[in-house]
């Protein structure tokens, strides 16, 4: 499936953020990223969404120079990323490590300030990850929400233009992760770009303004969330009936599908007021139920192991 929406329009003077060319790599015989091909404009949230064994994390480590691509090319900012890193322009929060447990959340960020020639202010720091009203705690006391938002101040501390962040907030609770995007988003808005790996649509949906969706090793689709919805369009229209014409559905504009199983219909269609129409006019159909797609469903429909 060649399901690809290019949301971003570029000229040849632009610089990228991101500019990856044919990447691939490969763990003996998987294929873990087969062929992605990724440019990110500076100031764009993107999130890298897809199921697990994709390629999001093995992306994501070439994008850091954390590994090698087997082939392809990696710029960030024109550089090589460990160049990018050295001069403080990529940071990365990871969901695990790099915490010291007898540190306060102050002192951590203190300490991370003391590597760089130039760093931020701490408070400064703790004030954009909304931390700054527990300063004093210690790391062991914190939860793993308020230890991801320590690792985000920590990654403010070089004032990176690019924040990568692979699953940032798994095993958070709802309220914990909440705190964690409202801050990284009201952060990204004063320009930051942002890409972040994630297992949940609802994240991808809420806080990023492009979605790539992987599936093995490859990019299946590239847009906005509305893009990618409508990717799954359409509608889908249920009802009960006890004796249906298959053909005559088909036939009404807009159908792309139809199923008749155990007294019930469904078809799935784009135009589902011509197929709500002649199921109420034409047939014995009722209990008939409307229901349009989502992203859950594009995702689906674009990941699944059918395609
Ligand atoms: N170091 C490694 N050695 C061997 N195989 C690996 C290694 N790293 C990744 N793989 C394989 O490469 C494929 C892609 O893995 P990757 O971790 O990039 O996917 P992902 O999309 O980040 O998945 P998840 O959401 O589960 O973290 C998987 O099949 C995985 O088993």
């Amino acid at each position: 499936m060649s399901q690809l929406l290019t949301s971003t329009t570029s000229t040849a003077t632009d610089l990228y953020a991101v500019d990856a060319e044919g990447l691939y790599k490969s763990f003996g015989k998987a294929k873990a990223v087969n062929g992605i091909d990724l440019r990110i404009k500076p100031g764009e949230i993107v999130a890298f969404l897809g199921p697990n064994g994709a390629g999001k994390t093995t992306t994501i480590d070439m994008l850091l120079g954390l590994s090698k691509p087997d082939q392809g090319s990696v710029t960030v900012y024109g550089k090589s990323p460990r160049q990018a890193i050295a001069h403080g322009q990529v940071s990365a929060v990871m969901q695990t490590g790099g915490l010291l447990k007898d540190l306060t959340v102050r002192e951590t960020v203190e300490l991370t300030a003391s590597l760089f020639a130039e760093a931020r202010p701490a408070e400064e720091c703790l004030e954009r990850a909304g931390i700054k009203d527990i300063g004093d705690r210690l790391v062991v006391k914190c939860s793993g929400g308020q230890q991801q938002r320590l690792r985000f101040a920590m990654a403010l501390v070089s004032d990176p233009g690019l924040l990568i962040l692979d699953e940032p907030t798994t095993g958070m609770d709802v309220e914990g992760r909440r705190d964690f995007w409202n801050a990284i988003h009201t952060d990204a808005r004063r320009g930051r770009t942002v890409i972040f790996a994630t297992h949940y649509l609802d994240e991808a949906d809420a806080y990023a303004d492009r979605i790539i969706l992987v599936r093995r090793g490859q990019i299946v689709a590239d847009g906005t969330s509305a893009e990618i919805k409508a990717l799954a369009s359409g509608r889908t229209v249920k009802a009960s009936v006890s004796d249906l014409e298959q053909t005559a559905v088909a036939a009404l504009p807009g159908v792309d599908e139809v199923e008749l199983r155990a007294g019930m219909v469904t078809v799935h269609t784009k135009d589902s007021d011509a197929v709500a129409r002649y199921l109420l006019n034409h047939t014995d159909a009722h209990d008939l139920e409307i229901t349009s797609h989502n992203l859950e469903d594009a995702f689906l429909a674009l990941t699944s192991d059918e395609n």
